[in-house]
C-alpha cells in the first residue's frame, strides 16, 4: 500500500511498533512525529482489512440468502446500508486503547519512498473462557484483534516476519494468545506456522488452541467464582417470613398476633378486599381499584367484603361490652352471631380462634378496652 508522502521517512524501521501515542519512535530530521501521516496510514490499514470482513461477511449473506430466500437475494450497496461492522483499526481507535499494532513496510518500493506491507494489533483483553473440561475460567490473554497484509503480498511470508516479531517482543507463545474471529487464511496460518490446529471450543467469538490452558499460571488463570452457595441467598422462605412479619404489623388489631403460631390463612394478599376479609376496621389505603360496576363478580365480592368488614366492626364493638379478656367459647358465640347468615368457613373460624387464644394478657385488655 503507498502513499502520497514518504513512508520511510516516517516509518524508519522495518517493522515499527505504535501504541496510544501514535508515536514511531525516533523522530525524523528532529521534527516532530507527522501525527496526521501516521494517522492516515493506520486508517487507510484498518480500512482495507475491513474490507476483507466484509468481502467475507457479504458472501456468507449472499450465500445464506441464496439458499433460504431464492427471491430475495438483495444487492450490498454500501457498508453503512447494510450497517456493517466499521473498521477494527483506526488511528482514533489505537489511541483509545492499549493495543500495540506492529507496521510492516517494503522500504524499496515505490521509488524508494516505501510502501506498508501489512499490520498486526494485538492486545490484552478479559475473557471468560471455557477449558477443555468445560470450566470457566477468567482470563486476561494477550490477544490478536486485526491482522493484514495486501492482498498482492501475501503468502510471501510477510505474515510470518510480523508475527515472529510480535512474540519476541511480547516475550508471548502463539498458543498462549487468543485470537478474535480469526479468519479461515488466518487459521490457516496458525496451522501451517505454529502448528495450533485443535481449538477449545468457547461461547465467544475468541479461539484458544489446547496448549492455552496447560501453559499458564494458576495466576493467570482464575477460576470463575461459583454461583453463590444457597445458604448465602436468602432463602424464600425466610423472605416470606418476612414478609409475614410485615403483614402482621400491618393486619389490623385484634388480629394480629406477636409469633409463632398459626394464623389465618393468606386469601390473595396483595388484594385490598382478600385483606378486608380478616381485619376488624376499614383499610387505611385507599383502595388499589377502580369500583366494579354493581352486579359484577368483583362488585358482588367486594359487598360480601364490606358485609363481612362491617360483621367484624361488630364482632369488635360486642366484644367490647364484656368487662374481661372473652375466652374462645365467647368469641365463637360472638362469631355465630356476628357472622350470621354469612357463615365463616371453618378454616377461618379456626384461625381467628387460634389467633385469639395467643394474644398476649396486655392485647386482650386492649381489646377489651377498644371503642367500638
Ligand atoms: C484475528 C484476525 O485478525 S482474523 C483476520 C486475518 N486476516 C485476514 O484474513 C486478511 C487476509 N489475509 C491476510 O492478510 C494474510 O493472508 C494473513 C495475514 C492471514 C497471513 O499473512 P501472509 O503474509 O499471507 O502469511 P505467510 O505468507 O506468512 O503464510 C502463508 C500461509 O498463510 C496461510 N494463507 C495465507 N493466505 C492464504 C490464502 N489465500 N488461502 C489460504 N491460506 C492462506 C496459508 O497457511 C499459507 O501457507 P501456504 O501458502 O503454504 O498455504
Amino acid at each position: 500500500m503507498d502513499f502520497p508522502f514518504d513512508v520511510n521517512a516516517l516509518f524508519p524501521e522495518r517493522i515499527t511498533v505504535l501504541d496510544n501515542s501514535l508515536s514511531a519512535g525516533r523522530k525524523a530530521h528532529g521534527r516532530p512525529d507527522p501525527l496526521l501521516q501516521i494517522s492516515t496510514v493506520i486508517d487507510e490499514l484498518g480500512k482495507a482489512s475491513s474490507k476483507v470482513i466484509i468481502t467475507v461477511f457479504l458472501s456468507l449473506q449472499m450465500s445464506v440468502s441464496v439458499c433460504h430466500h431464492v427471491m430475495c437475494v438483495c444487492v450490498c450497496v454500501s457498508p453503512q446500508a447494510q450497517q456493517l461492522p466499521a473498521p477494527i483499526t483506526s488511528a482514533a481507535k489505537l489511541q483509545a486503547n492499549r493495543h500495540h499494532l506492529y507496521l510492516l513496510k517494503d522500504g524499496e518500493q515505490n521509488g524508494g519512498r516505501g510502501v506498508i506491507v501489512g499490520f498486526l494489533k494485538v492486545g490484552y483483553k478479559k475473557l471468560f473462557l471455557l477449558d477443555q473440561r468445560g470450566a470457566h475460567l477468567e482470563t486476561e490473554p494477550l490477544c490478536v484483534l486485526d491482522f493484514y497484509v495486501t492482498e498482492t503480498l501475501q503468502r510471501h511470508g510477510y505474515g510470518l516476519q510480523l508475527f515472529d516479531f510480535m512474540l519476541k517482543h511480547k516475550r508471548v507463545e502463539p498458543e498462549q494468545m487468543a485470537y478474535d474471529r480469526p479468519s479461515p487464511k488466518f487459521l490457516s496460518f496458525l496451522e501451517k506456522h505454529y502448528d495450533l490446529k485443535s481449538s477449545v471450543p468457547q461461547v465467544n467469538n475468541f479461539v484458544v488452541f489446547s496448549g492455552f490452558f496447560q501453559s499458564r499460571s494458576a495466576v493467570q488463570l482464575r477460576k470463575v467464582p461459583p454461583k453463590k452457595p444457597e445458604g448465602e441467598i436468602k432463602p424464600y422462605s425466610l423472605m416470606e417470613r418476612e414478609v409475614v412479619r410485615q403483614e402482621q404489623r400491618a393486619l389490623p388489631w385484634p388480629f394480629i398476633h406477636p409469633a409463632g403460631p398459626p394464623h389465618s390463612p393468606r386469601l390473595l394478599p396483595s388484594s385490598p378486599q382478600s385483606r378486608s376479609l380478616s381485619v376488624g376496621s376499614s383499610p387505611s389505603r385507599a383502595p388499589l381499584r377502580p369500583a366494579a360496576a354493581p352486579g359484577t363478580p368483583s362488585s358482588q365480592l367486594s359487598d360480601s367484603c364490606r358485609a363481612k368488614r362491617t360483621s367484624h366492626q361488630g364482632l369488635v364493638a360486642r366484644s367490647n361490652l364484656y368487662s374481661r379478656p372473652i375466652n374462645s367459647r365467647e368469641l365463637r358465640q360472638l362469631l355465630a352471631e356476628e357472622q350470621n347468615p354469612l357463615k365463616l368457613p371453618d378454616h377461618i373460624l379456626k384461625a381467628r380462634l387460634c389467633s385469639f387464644r395467643h394474644l398476649p394478657p396486655q392485647r386482650k385488655i386492649m381489646y377489651r378496652n377498644r371503642p367500638p
